[in-house]
């Protein structure tokens, strides 16, 4: 894979452990000498296996991974975890354990390969469909502000400490998360914030973890390829408010579905909103939005308030760090001891999450993660706030994802903006011409006069939205976030936004 190196974080020290423990403690079956079989690590990918590891091969989508388990054990695998189809497919001496479902146990053997039960940090978990990895960061900076050694899982990029790796899923797979866990720990992370995806839930890669605090930021269409229906994508959700999930949660009721979070919930929680007209134990009540910053004040039904200042734009960000201070009060952090560290000036960056990466003088141009009609609406109406001229939306639908949200994305794009540029978003294994084609329809139903413009590759579509602004408008590149690599006929290729970005607005004559 060019351009990108997403790596896995393990302990550096692992220490050894018998695997004879493992098949007593879980009561596996398992047809072969344990004598002096001892393992350091578990992986699910052939390619990441080291000296030590149990191979756990899992049955994939595409996939069966006992097709790799000769690779694995070649790169030193001491047993494999397998399921009875699996194990059917390997000749090896090697202990193999087999399990009816290897991925429903991979969360408890790795925890227990790793130890992670042993001084685990505090815990906080994330779940919702757009503003994870925003709260995530801004929990995991205010965190760092109040003393902690941290650690953050995220869709952007994972942290141990100051050290920083870019992520492949959001979620990690179980044996992935319970390495990085142990990572933190030989590093002396004292808290980790974790972004919990409904695929996650839904495939175990949580298993094994208790959160102190979980938080539920909101739910809107995504993802309909995978659950079918919004019912259905809600009930995965819901499984993170569960006692053995998390011990408490926070619960944003800006949306009928955090409603229906807070009413089924069997974990306590504590509610926030940011309508009026809704009831919760907290309001967020916005006071003064910039081209730089949100400010607004946080009050609780006790009549207790606190004024905070983020440095973010829009509505969405206010409601993202409410929860993030929320899952700290939960946590039982004094609300004004967080507010005096917020006052000093939060630390928190959010990368290519409604990310200026113009200069002074010409336009603004913001790069953004949104790849959702929720998220589209919220960054563009914050933007629209703070934009005294023209608003252009420059975008693509991503491929081989929920095709039914790319019409109405085009539709948001073209209602809440000037002027629409359709170009192209990982178009992964699909025709890139069709995915457009799809964006326009939605697009050009809604734009009336407005203009809409189609141009492909991306290099170019920036460079079409440039020449549509000046001073005091606003360019917003929606769907690449961070990322430093695209998609294309399935093979990743590196690509930066935002250095494409700053480019074109060098050749425009802008700094
Ligand atoms: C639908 C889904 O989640 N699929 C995940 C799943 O793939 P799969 O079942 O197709 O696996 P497979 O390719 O058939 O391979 C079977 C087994 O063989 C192993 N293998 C495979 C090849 C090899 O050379 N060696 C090897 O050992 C694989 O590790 C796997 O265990 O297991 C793979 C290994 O961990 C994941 O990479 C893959 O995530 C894919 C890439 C993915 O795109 N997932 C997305 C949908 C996802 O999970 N997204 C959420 C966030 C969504 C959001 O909020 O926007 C996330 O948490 O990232
Ligand atoms: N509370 C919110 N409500 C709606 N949109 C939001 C909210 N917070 C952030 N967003 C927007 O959603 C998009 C994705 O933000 P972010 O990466 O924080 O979410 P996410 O849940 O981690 O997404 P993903 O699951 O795709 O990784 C961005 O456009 C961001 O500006």
């Amino acid at each position: 894979m060019a351009g990108v190196t997403p790596r896995i974080l393990r302990p550096e020290h692992p220490a050894p452990r018998p695997i004879a423990g493992l098949v007593d403690e879980f009561d596996l079956q398992v047809d072969a000498d344990l004598d002096g079989v001892e393992v350091t690590g578990i992986t699910i990918d052939s390619s990441d296996v080291q000296p030590g590891d149990i191979f756990a091969a899992l049955p994939g989508a595409h996939r069966h991974g006992a097709e790799f388990a000769a690779a694995a054990l070649e790169r030193g695998a001491v047993a494999v975890v397998t399921d009875p189809a699996g194990a059917a497919m390997l000749d090896t001496d090697v202990p193999v354990i087999v399990v009816d479902e290897p991925r429903a146990a991979l969360g408890e053997i790795a925890a227990w390969v790793y130890r992670t039960d042993e001084q685990p940090p505090k815990l906080f978990g994330i779940t919702g469909t757009n503003g994870k990895t925003s709260t995530a960061f801004m929990l995991e900076g205010l965190l760092a502000d109040l003393g902690f050694v941290t650690g953050l899982s995220t869709t952007a990029e994972r942290h141990v400490g100051d050290l920083v790796v870019t992520s492949k899923l959001t979620t990690p797979e179980a044996s992935e998360l319970h390495a990085l866990l142990a990572r933190m720990r030989e590093a002396g992370v004292r808290a980790a914030v974790l972004e919990v995806s409904a695929q996650a839930l839904e495939r175990h890669r949580i298993d094994g973890v208790v959160f102190d605090v979980v938080a539920f930021t909101n739910l809107s269409h995504d993802h309909l390829d995978d659950y079918g229906s919004m019912d259905a994508y809600f009930d995965v959700k819901l499984e993170l408010f569960t006692p053995d999930r998390a011990e408490r949660g926070v619960v944003c009721v800006d949306t009928d579905w955090g409603v229906k979070v807070a009413e089924r919930s069997r974990i306590p929680v504590t509610t926030v909103t940011s309508d009026p007209d809704r009831s919760a134990d907290w309001h967020v009540d916005i006071w003064e939005e910039t081209a730089v910053s949100t400010s607004f004040t946080l009050t609780g039904i006790d009549g207790g308030a606190i004024e905070v200042q983020i440095p973010f734009i829009g509505r969405h960000m206010a409601v993202d760090a409410a929860i993030a201070i929320l899952m700290l009060v939960e946590d039982g952090f004094e609300i004004e001891g967080v507010a005096e560290v917020i006052d000093r000036g939060m630390r928190a960056t959010l990368p290519g999450r409604i990310e200026r990466v113009s200069g002074d003088g010409g336009p603004s141009v913001f790069v953004d993660y949104g790849h959702s009609p929720d998220a589209f609406a919220q960054t563009l109406q914050a933007l629209r706030r703070v934009t005294e001229g023209r608003l252009v939306m420059l975008f693509g639908a991503d491929g081989d994802r929920d095709t039914t949200k790319r019409a109405e994305m085009g539709r948001i794009a073209a209602e809440l903006a000037d002027a629409v540029v359709v170009t192209d978003f990982n178009p992964r294994t699909e025709d890139a011409a069709s995915i457009r084609a799809q964006v326009l329809e939605g697009a050009r139903a809604a734009a009336g006069d407005k203009p809409v413009i189609e141009s492909s590759p991306e290099e170019d579509a920036i460079r079409a939205a440039l020449a549509l602004v000046g001073p005091g408008d606003t360019v917003l590149w929606a769907g690449p976030g961070d990322a430093d690599y695209r998609d294309v006929a399935g093979r990743r290729e590196p690509f930066v936004a935002r250095d494409e970005a700053r480019l074109a607005l060098h050749e425009a004559g802008w700094n």
